[in-house]
């Protein structure tokens, strides 16, 4: 179980959001929805470990997360692009944590070709295909999604919500699934949605 127990977060001395608890179990999907500028990427990164809380606490299985080593709770960015060395091609980008799973890179479509390009070199669905995988690879109990499919048509966000999600599920990982796209979420959801508000 990832848990928040009377979480703040933020910038300076006003925190984003304050006294905040969510319990997400391994296997569910729980979904964080909330206007631009609410701090949904603050709390998502916060809950992995990359932000620091200005009070309260976030715990995985009751115990404070890692602080070295392969982490469990993997954060994917909403810009891939951001989170990849751009020197490194696609191959040695997929593996950077671990060697990929031939289920997943068959599930995703990703294609032998694309393993010699670089980053820029594939389309934004694509590039967050293989963001996907390589954390996944890391074998996290915890995936913290951060709209992942907003520069992306209907069609293939769909497609790689439900792809996600249905991974998740089958291998017992708990995602936290954050959209503006309530509709988006209320379709993959199965721990219900939480909604932070601005200001
Ligand atoms: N490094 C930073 N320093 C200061 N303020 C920041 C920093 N990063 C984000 N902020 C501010 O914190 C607030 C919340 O940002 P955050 O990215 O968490 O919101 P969000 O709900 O994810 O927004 P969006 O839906 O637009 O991605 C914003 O006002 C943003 O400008």
């Amino acid at each position: 179980m990832l848990e928040a127990r009377n979480l703040a977060a933020g910038f300076g001395r006003k925190p984003l959001f304050a006294g905040l608890n969510l319990a997400l179990p391994k296997g569910q999907i729980l979904g964080l929805e909330g206007p631009s500028g609410a701090g949904k990427t603050t709390l998502g990164r916060t809950l992995a470990g990359l932000h620091p809380a200005l009070q309260g606490e976030v715990t995985l299985d009751g115990a404070p997360l890692p602080r070295r080593g392969r982490q469990p709770v993997q954060y994917l960015h909403q810009s891939p692009l951001l989170a990849m060395n751009p020197r490194w091609r696609i191959g040695k980008v997929l593996c950077e944590a671990a060697p990929v799973s031939e289920a997943h890179c068959s599930a995703f479509g990703i294609e032998a070709g694309w393993l010699q390009r670089y980053p820029h070199e594939l389309s934004g669905g694509q590039l967050q295909r293989v963001s996907i995988l390589r954390a996944l690879a890391a074998q996290p109990a915890f995936l913290i999604a951060d709209e992942i499919t907003a520069s992306l048509d209907q069609i293939s966000q769909v497609q790689i919500w439900q792809l996600l999600g249905g991974i998740c599920r089958r291998e017992g990982i708990g995602l936290l699934a954050i959209s503006h796209d309530a509709p988006l979420l209320s379709r993959i959801v199965t721990a219900g949605q939480i909604t932070l508000s601005r200001g």
